[in-house]
């Protein structure tokens, strides 16, 4: 993957749903690797993943894919973007192999060029031997990795991750970051991962905190937190969250 494919420049975006402002000024980038963005219930994350996707239309700001304005881009956009929705949208009763040959059908890939992408893929992600199995019995991780599977289906250079590791338990957690971290490195694919957890960020990586619909922090993970003088991140989300601001 070529670097300069996977970049996201989101400048000045602001967003209201009738009164209620929901993002307010928030401008950052993402380059190759992961950007943990990181908010509380009700802090934007998901109203930032629709802009990105265009499920909304934009109302002010702007979003850059790989240096194109989103709005010119339209549908050719899909092709860029890998995403993972909070809602799992997989159909249960069709095995792994006919959920995936139905995804890359949306791509246009035939049944023979989705499953040699999808093959590899589910290699890295653990799935190889559950080609033939029903969806329904999967279990939760499983059944994440597999949305991630079809999500890079098509080699985006871009991932977005909606609190992909909702429902797993810390040990699924970690294994999952770890199999998505490897991935991206090694491919070049810029990837935003959002959650509410405190534990998931690493030191190094970048972070973005989102806190009712303000972007408070954006830099590397330690670099904040030594920043502002700091121990760890949860003192640096308490510090940031219970400043008072304008
Ligand atoms: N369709 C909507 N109509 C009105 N207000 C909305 C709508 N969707 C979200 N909001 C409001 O916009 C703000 C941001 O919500 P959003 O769902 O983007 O946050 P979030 O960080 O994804 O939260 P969660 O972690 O709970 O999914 C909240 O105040 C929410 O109540």
């Amino acid at each position: 993957m070529n670097d300069s494919q996977a970049s996201v420049k989101v400048d000045k975006l602001s967003f209201s749903y009738g009164q209620r402002q929901a993002l307010r000024d928030i401008s950052f980038n993402l380059s190759p690797g992961i950007t943990m963005l990181l908010g509380p219930n009700g802090a934007g994350k998901s109203t930032l993943f629709a802009l990105l996707t265009q499920l909304y239309r934009q109302q002010q700001g702007e979003i850059r894919f790989a240096d194109e304005p989103l709005k010119q881009l339209s549908h050719r956009a899909n092709a860029k973007l890998g995403v993972v929705f909070q809602q799992h949208t997989l159909d249960m009763d069709m095995n792994v192999s006919q959920n995936l040959c139905y995804f890359g059908a949306l791509h246009g890939l035939n049944a023979s060029s989705s499953l040699a992408q999808a093959i590899p893929l589910l290699s890295h992600f653990g799935l190889d031997d559950r080609l033939q199995d029903k969806v329904r019995t999967l279990n939760t991780g499983h059944k994440r990795r597999l949305e991630i599977v079809r999500a890079l289906m098509h080699s985006p250079a871009i991932l977005l991750l909606d609190e992909p590791s909702a429902g797993l338990d810390p040990a699924g957690r970690r294994s999952l970051m770890q199999t998505v971290r490897e991935y991206c490195a090694e491919h070049r694919v810029a990837v935003l991962w959002a959650t509410h957890l405190l534990d998931e960020p690493g030191a190094e990586d970048q972070l973005l905190i989102l806190h009712q619909g303000q972007l408070l922090a954006n830099g590397q993970c330690q670099a904040l937190i030594a920043d502002h003088d700091l121990q760890d991140l949860p003192q640096l989300f308490a510090h940031l969250t219970e400043e008072p601001r304008p």
